[in-house]
């Protein structure tokens, strides 16, 4: 079996180990939903990013909103209240930090405060002027593939054939930063999992990675404590999906598989199982071939 280990490609002004890089997920949200309300209060979300930190996380996703299929919006001021703060103190103790926020105004005050990066779910749709802002910024950004906002994403999940579809909808929204004057090496791609996507659309995804490879960007996956994770887990007596805390072992499984097929960075709520597994997908990778 063909095992990279090693990304595609990398971000610049990011660490570049010979490994996929693990992003810890912070959400400072009162109802994201694998962890709402753990780290709503700045202390215990800063507390908890310090912990990933120690866990080996390269990366901190501070994120304010809630994209759970059916949340509703906080306002501009209620996520910047959530997020800024967080972000300040970790940027401050040496952190990189990237926001996660489809508006261009947090992303300008996170970044102002130390974040650098931002992980835009819309991929510039949702908020006009964050390309633009992005592209002034100078900073990496994630363009994540999205349809629609979290109260009516899943509507849109439908396609011909979700993996090409995926692809050329990125290309589009990579034409886009482009255009808006993002320097290309600054992109990085998301194929969106969970997001206008249902189960089998995400498995044939993740089974699609090297389509997503062939943007030529680097790729992040995000299938973190997922839906679909918790129904491939289901009980098979009850059929009760298995609860989001205890996915986390089938989470570092698709993060691993992930990394040896060149994912530049894997995104996780379990930073250290996630950690390691992505360094034994290196050390395979890197081993000589069989003869
Ligand atoms: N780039 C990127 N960012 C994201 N942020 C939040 C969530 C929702 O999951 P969470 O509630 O566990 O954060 N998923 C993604 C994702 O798939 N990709």
């Amino acid at each position: 079996m063909r095992v990279s280990g090693v990304p595609t490609a990398y971000l610049p002004g990011l660490p570049q180990p010979r490994r996929a890089l693990v992003m810890g997920v912070l959400n400072v949200t009162p109802d994201s939903f694998s962890d709402g309300g753990q780290w709503l209060e700045p202390d215990k979300a800063i507390a908890h990013g310090h912990e990933l930190l120690a866990e080996g996380a390269d990366l901190l996703d501070v994120g304010g909103e809630s994209t759970r299929p059916g949340a509703d919006r906080p306002s501009e001021e209620e996520e910047l209240a959530r997020v800024l703060p967080v972000v300040r103190a970790l940027a401050g103790a040496g952190a990189l930090v990237s926001v996660d926020t489809m508006r261009s105004r947090v992303a300008q005050e996170t970044v102002e405060a130390g974040a650098v990066m931002v992980n835009d779910v819309s991929g510039g749709l949702a908020d006009p002027r964050m390309l633009p802002f992005v592209a002034a910024a100078g900073v990496p950004y994630i363009c994540m593939h999205w349809r629609a906002h979290a109260a009516q994403m899943q509507r849109h999940a439908t396609y011909d054939d979700v993996v090409e579809t995926v692809v050329s909808e990125l290309s589009d929204r990579l034409a886009a930063a482009e255009a808006a004057g993002v320097a290309p090496e600054l992109l990085a791609v998301d194929p969106g999992l969970g997001f206008a996507k249902t189960g089998e659309h995400n498995w044939a995804l993740l089974a699609g990675f090297d389509r997503l490879a062939s943007l030529g960007r680097p790729v992040l996956i995000a299938a973190s404590r997922k839906t679909f994770l918790g129904n491939l887990l289901a009980d098979p007596e009850t059929g009760q999906r298995r609860r989001t805390v205890d996915r986390d072992d089938a989470s570092a499984a698709v993060a691993v598989l992930a990394a040896a097929a060149g994912a530049w960075c894997v995104r996780s709520h379990a930073v250290r199982p996630t950690l390691d597994g992505v360094k034994v997908a290196a050390a395979w990778g890197a081993a000589p071939a069989g003869h």
